[in-house]
């Protein structure tokens, strides 16, 4: 089974507004609640692409329950530990540039986190886990690596999507996979990554640390995938972008959706990245129409 673990979910409000003014009184055209949170994304992808997962994390509040309602009207299990407050609300607004309002978490205890580690005890070797997105202020950022330590002992493999300090401490749990974006690479080792060179030199050393898989997305230019005998490049499809809030986890959904079937890296990775296309290229996440349709485009080549 596949494990998406979402620390800090949320509900993606997309508005649309034309010309946005900051400062001003401006009119939405049209709006969208989603079911959002990088590892309900994955789920949300995988379920797109065919492949069962289980949700798991914290969630509250009215903003809960809408999250909870939706990821069950579209078939997708969840075993989320309840919370007291209201899961956030995050703003999408498309205007002529796109910007992102992320909201706050509501608190969690003791009591809750450990309800949660019960759960992860319970993996097998079988498993995968995916630890995507930002963790809640109440929460040490050490998280990621403790959870970690409460499915080591399974042998369940763990796949990590996160930014900031808490993926400078996930590092040296050397998680099974690693997708960071160029920008989340650099900022990690205090440096600035826009080539493939830089891609290429900074991924390597993550896979030297001991994380046996790398993905670096950058955006529209495409994915790179190191390990410790290869660097492979994922060109981006062609297509009009509509929407890039969830690619990475489009990344991240369709290399699982392949890799949980056949093993294969270089089959995961194409599909990975086609999944990441189609989600820019579509009002919502990816479907497997769209990402079968744009799969040849993607020919991976060494390099
Ligand atoms: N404009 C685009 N055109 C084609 N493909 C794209 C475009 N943007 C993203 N992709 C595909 O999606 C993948 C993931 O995108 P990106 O690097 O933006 O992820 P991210 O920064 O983790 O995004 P998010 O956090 O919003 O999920 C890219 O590696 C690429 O394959
Ligand atoms: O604040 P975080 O946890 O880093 O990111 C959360 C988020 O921006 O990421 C997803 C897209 O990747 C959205 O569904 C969600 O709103």
């Amino acid at each position: 089974m596949i494990y998406t673990c979402t620390l800090n979910p949320a509900i993606d409000y997309f508005l649309q507004v034309d010309h946005f003014k900051a400062g001003e009184l401006n009119h939405v055209k049209a709006d969208r609640k989603m079911p959002g949170g990088k590892g309900i994304n994955v789920s949300r992808v995988l379920k797109h692409l065919g492949q069962t997962s289980k949700c798991l994390g914290f969630i509250g509040g009215f903003t809960g329950e809408f999250i909870k309602d939706k990821l069950a009207e579209e078939g997708i299990e969840a075993d989320f530990v309840p919370v007291d407050g209201d899961t956030r609300i995050n703003v999408k607004l498309k205007s002529d540039s796109e910007t992102e309002i992320n909201g706050v978490a509501p608190q969690i205890t003791d009591e809750q986190l450990n309800a949660l580690y019960a759960k992860l005890e319970k993996l097998t070797a079988d498993d995968l886990l995916v630890l995507s997105g930002s963790v809640p202020a109440t929460l040490p950022v050490t998280i990621y690596k403790d959870m970690m330590d409460h499915v080591s002992a399974s042998g369940a493999k763990v796949v990590v999507d996160t930014s900031g300090k808490a993926f400078r401490e996930i590092v040296d749990a050397k998680p099974f996979l690693v997708k960071p974006n160029h920008h989340e690479l650099g900022e990690y080792f205090g440096v600035t990554v826009e080539t493939f060179d830089e891609v290429k030199t900074y991924g390597k050393k993550l896979v030297e640390k001991g994380i046996e898989h790398v993905i670096v997305s950058m955006g529209g230019k495409g994915a790179v995938y190191i390990d410790k005998d290869e660097y492979l490049y994922a060109p981006p499809a062609k297509g009009e972008l509509k929407n890039s809030v969830g690619a990475g986890d489009s990344l991240v959904g369709g290399f699982l959706s392949e890799y949980a079937v056949s093993g294969d890296f270089r089959k995961a990775f194409q599909k990975g990245a086609a999944s990441g296309s189609a989600t820019a290229f579509s009002v919502d996440l990816c479907t497997q129409e769209k990402v079968e349709e744009l799969l040849p485009q993607i020919k991976i080549s060494a390099i």
